[in-house]
């Protein structure tokens, strides 16, 4: 089986598709839901997030951070960041990569690489979707509770910051009226312009369906078969996307088209 964050959008065409890109964060939907669904099983853990609680010995800051930075360290060494699909959280301090790239051709423009809204991403996921999901409570199980949230903020960036793959190829299919609506520098106009309100309702429907299927009680019993038992609320999952994921994914699209002809 392929795995979602094995396929690439520009694996096979120099030129991106909107229909590949599509397809692609239809796949990162289910990395989300079941990302999601690992973290749900932990408390929300507020320590791990208090920069000063003293968690980690002999450092500053939250215990969250620590472990992010030094994931992603370890990432930039094995070649993570050389991809134009990935956006570090924490870009300042990463060594180079140890392993020699093996992309060549690059599909967007190369003021993709300004477009980073992970600082967002963070407080988003920390301050709002993080306490719709998890329960209140602490069961001082931090690792594990920080690799899960490593999963879901990994997995959530790569989708939002896919609108640079959707800009491109919205760009490419109109750049007579994007072209003049940049120049314009008229955001609201692109929003407009790229937002396709029917895919939108598709994506909503189909994450919840997703979270109601991947987070089923899965149980032998004929006559209690734990239907109606999620591990995650699928409503909640929808709400994620309409309120969050789709409206950061599309800044990313105006943030990178207004960019475009520099
Ligand atoms: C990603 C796209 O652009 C916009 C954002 C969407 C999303 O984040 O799911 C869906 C439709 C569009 O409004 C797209 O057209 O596929």
């Amino acid at each position: 089986m392929v795995k979602a964050e094995s396929v690439s959008v520009n694996d096979s065409a120099s030129a991106v598709s909107l229909d590949g890109v599509r397809d692609a964060l239809i796949r990162l939907e289910d990395t989300i839901v079941f990302s999601l669904i690992e973290r749900a099983q932990y408390p929300i853990n507020s320590a791990m997030y208090d920069e000063s609680a003293g968690l980690v010995a002999g450092q500053r800051g939250s215990l969250i951070k620590f472990f992010m930075k030094r994931t992603e360290a370890l990432q930039a060494e094995a070649g993570r960041y050389e991809s134009e699909e990935e956006n570090a959280f924490f870009p300042d301090c990463l060594p180079c990569s140890l392993v020699p790239s093996r992309r060549s051709t690059s599909v967007l423009h190369p003021v993709a690489k300004m477009v980073n809204i992970n600082k967002d991403i963070w407080d988003v996921y920390i301050n709002r979707l993080l306490p719709l999901f998890a329960a209140q409570g602490d069961d001082g199980n931090y690792a594990l509770a920080a690799a899960s949230d490593l999963t879901c903020l990994q997995a959530i960036s790569r989708r939002i910051h896919y609108g640079k793959f959707v800009a491109e190829a919205k760009f490419l299919d109109d750049s007579q009226e994007y072209t003049r609506l940049i120049r314009a520098r008229d955001r609201n106009g692109l929003m407009k312009l790229l937002t396709v309100e029917a895919v939108e309702k598709m994506v909503k429907l189909r994450v919840e369906k997703k979270a109601e299927t991947f987070g089923q009680e899965v149980t032998l019993d004929p006559i209690n078969n734990g239907s109606g038992n999620y591990k995650i609320d699928p409503l909640v999952v929808a709400r994620l996307y309409e309120e969050w994921l789709i409206p950061l994914t599309k800044e990313v699209e105006v943030e990178y088209l207004l960019r475009r002809l520099d």
